[in-house]
């Protein structure tokens, strides 16, 4: 509870949204190996580490939460507020995010979260996904994603939010926007999201079936931008990550800000509407009966 006090009054001061700034982030650090080591700083909480290079500037966000990483609104506080701190450091020009944990980099949303809650609960819940998503899709920061893991529904709306995703090329793992196969809908910004990466008529078909794909196939569609063994991930990632960092801070920004501020524009003009959409849909019986029989479906699946 402290935890989300604390957000709450940091959203609060700091407003909802981290508008791109014409400001420089250049704030690097020039220093030797030695003095590089011990810039490095480390952050933990139980759900999200943050090991942040002073020297490149660049902070890597490991998720942490057993079994499957679900975004519980514990985890998206946490995460939120991670995020906020690393966005307010000027020194921090670039964010890799990743999993610690082996073979999923996110479960998505945290069904428990959904089911059988009281409305009030239901949209505290949802502010808070609103609140990820705002704060990493206009971060300033540059973004990637390095996917070690699958990755469906909420886990696959992080990764879209950031700028370049690199994923382990294992069959076994999957991402893609599966709502409808849990019987609930896509709000009009995870739509919005996945169409700006990859297109209207692909996202129509993914978003209609609940489509998973494999990392192949996700490169295939664009819905990823790379795919790598596992053991070159995080390199790569750091590769993509200077290649972004390359390019003068203020241009990249005002850039990404063209690209997406139609869309975090138009949610954020429809968010109390979509808080109440969201808790009236999840809240129905029907919905409450289809998110039962996919949990028993997944325990099912695990006996
Ligand atoms: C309108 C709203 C928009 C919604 C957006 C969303 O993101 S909706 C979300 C859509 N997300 C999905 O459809 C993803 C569903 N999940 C999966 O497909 C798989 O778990 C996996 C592929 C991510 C990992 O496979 P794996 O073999 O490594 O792991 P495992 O399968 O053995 O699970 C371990 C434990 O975690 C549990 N648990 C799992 N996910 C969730 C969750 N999201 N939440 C809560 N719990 C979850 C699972 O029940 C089990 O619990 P138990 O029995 O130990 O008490």
């Amino acid at each position: 509870m402290a935890l989300r006090a604390a957000l709450r009054t940091k959203c609060a001061l700091s407003g909802f949204l981290s508008q791109p700034s014409s400001s420089s982030r250049h704030g690097r650090v020039c220093a030797s190996t030695v003095l590089a080591a011990q810039q490095r700083s480390n952050s933990t909480s139980s759900k999200i580490s943050v090991d942040f290079d002073q020297s490149t500037g660049v902070a890597v966000m490991h998720m942490k939460s057993p079994p499957v990483n679900s975004l519980s609104l514990d985890f998206l506080t946490e995460f939120c507020i991670s995020l906020e701190k690393l966005e307010m450091d000027k020194s921090c020009r670039g964010l890799i995010i990743t999993s610690s944990l082996p073979k999923v980099f996110s479960a998505g949303l945290d069904i428990l979260e959904m089911y059988g809650k009281s409305p009030e609960s239901c949209g505290e819940f949802w502010k808070a996904v609103q609140e990820m998503w705002l704060k990493l899709y206009s971060s300033n920061m540059v973004t990637v994603a390095a996917i070690n893991g699958s990755s469906p529904a909420g886990g696959c709306l992080m990764s879209l939010t950031c700028d370049y995703r690199i994923m382990v090329d294992n069959p076994r793992y999957s991402i893609g926007l599966n709502e409808t196969q849990l019987g609930i809908v896509a709000p009009f910004w995870f739509k919005d999201t996945m169409a700006n990466t990859v297109g209207h008529r692909i996202t129509e078909m993914a978003l209609a079936l609940g489509m998973l794909y494999s990392p192949a196939e996700a490169l295939k569609i664009g819905l990823v931008d790379q795919i790598v063994p596992e053991e070159k991930l995080m390199s790569t990632a750091e590769q993509a990550m200077a290649k972004w960092l390359a390019i003068p801070a203020h241009a990249r920004q005002l850039t990404k800000s063209m690209m997406r501020k139609p869309t975090v524009d138009r949610m954020t003009s429809k968010r109390e509407a979509d808080v109440q959409n969201f808790v009236s849909f999840i809240t129905k019986d029907a919905i409450q009966n289809s998110l039962r029989v996919y949990l028993e479906m997944l325990k099912k699946r695990k006996a």
